[in-house]
């Protein structure tokens, strides 16, 4: 990389001199084994990805501080997978850095190491074992060390059912543990793959778009459930529900994508008066 990054100093490239410091509160979160001495979790810097000629991402800049709650915004199109798909080693850019805390290249790692190294990835459609029961989906989940996992002989320790039981909690899923995870609500079984994901402790979780297709009641409980996340966990959410991201991004920053950039960023207020914002995506 080559600078020394301030996260208090959002390095994205639109004007943000008048937004409110949005990156100092989260430090108290100390992700292991990812160098974050600097506050940011992501970076990503001047990011092309080309097709063919097409830039689905042109010169993107973008980083997450540790423990932020990050909506992406934009409209179809705009790059918001693309750029999970650079994230997640899924697709290489043709061009930019792409750095989980100060030093693990994302461009250099496989999407199995990128895993492993601790960034979370929820797809839009539920992926659960639908067989099994909602504990056993979390249980699969836990990590552990998986030769102690596949022994005949492996009992859970009572910290890890406790640890599972509030998993059940928060993903409002209490009650239903000994139910198939196949005969859940879309909604539900999307808090199961959030819960899943969350089993496995990751350092960096990227949602896209957790409530398409939920209910009204579903997705004001999933925007309770990611505002009990909050300082809690690094999170990127992409989401179209305005009235859902409102709900979520509170008082921090939302990142608008256009053609493949940061078109603009701020809090939810400042993006919604933006005039480019307006034209392009929320309309008038
Ligand atoms: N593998 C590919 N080959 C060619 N073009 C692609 C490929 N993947 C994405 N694109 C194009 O890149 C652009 C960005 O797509 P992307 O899916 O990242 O947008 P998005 O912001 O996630 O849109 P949506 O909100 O509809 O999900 C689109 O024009 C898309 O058609």
């Amino acid at each position: 990389m080559s600078q020394i990054y301030n996260p208090a100093q959002p390095s994205e490239n639109v004007d943000n001199t008048h937004h409110a410091d949005y990156g100092t509160s989260y430090a108290r979160i100390k992700p292991e084994g990812v160098d974050t001495i600097h506050g940011a979790i992501l970076y990503l810097e001047n990011i092309t990805v080309s097709f063919d000629g097409f830039k689905a991402l042109n010169n993107l800049n973008l980083d997450i501080s540790v423990g932020e709650l990050r909506c992406i915004i934009g409209p179809n199109g705009a790059g918001k997978t693309t750029m999970m798909d650079v994230i997640t080693g899924k697709t290489r850019p043709t061009a930019g850095t792409a750095f989980f805390g100060q030093s693990i290249d994302l461009t250099k790692l496989t999407e199995y190491d990128i895993a492993h190294a601790g960034i979370g990835r929820k797809f839009q459609r539920p992926t659960v074992f639908e067989q099994h029961t909602v504990f056993e989906n979390l249980e699969l989940a836990m990590k552990m060390d998986k030769r102690v996992k596949t022994t005949l002989f492996f009992r859970m320790s009572s910290e890890q059912v406790d640890k599972i039981d509030a998993c059940l909690r928060l993903i409002r899923l209490n009650g239903n543990e000994r139910r198939l995870a196949g005969l859940l609500s879309h909604g539900q079984k999307q808090w199961l793959e959030i819960g899943m994901l969350l089993m496995q402790e990751p350092q960096l979780l990227l949602l896209d778009e957790p409530v398409a297709g939920m209910s009204d009641a579903e997705t004001a409980r999933t925007a309770e459930l990611l505002n009990e996340l909050r300082g809690k966990h690094s999170i990127m959410v992409v989401e179209h529900d305005m009235g859902f991201v409102a709900e979520i991004a509170q008082q921090g920053k939302v990142t608008v994508l256009h053609e493949g950039s940061v078109l603009a960023a701020g809090k939810m207020s400042e993006v919604q008066a933006d005039e480019r914002v307006i034209e392009v995506y929320l309309g008038r």
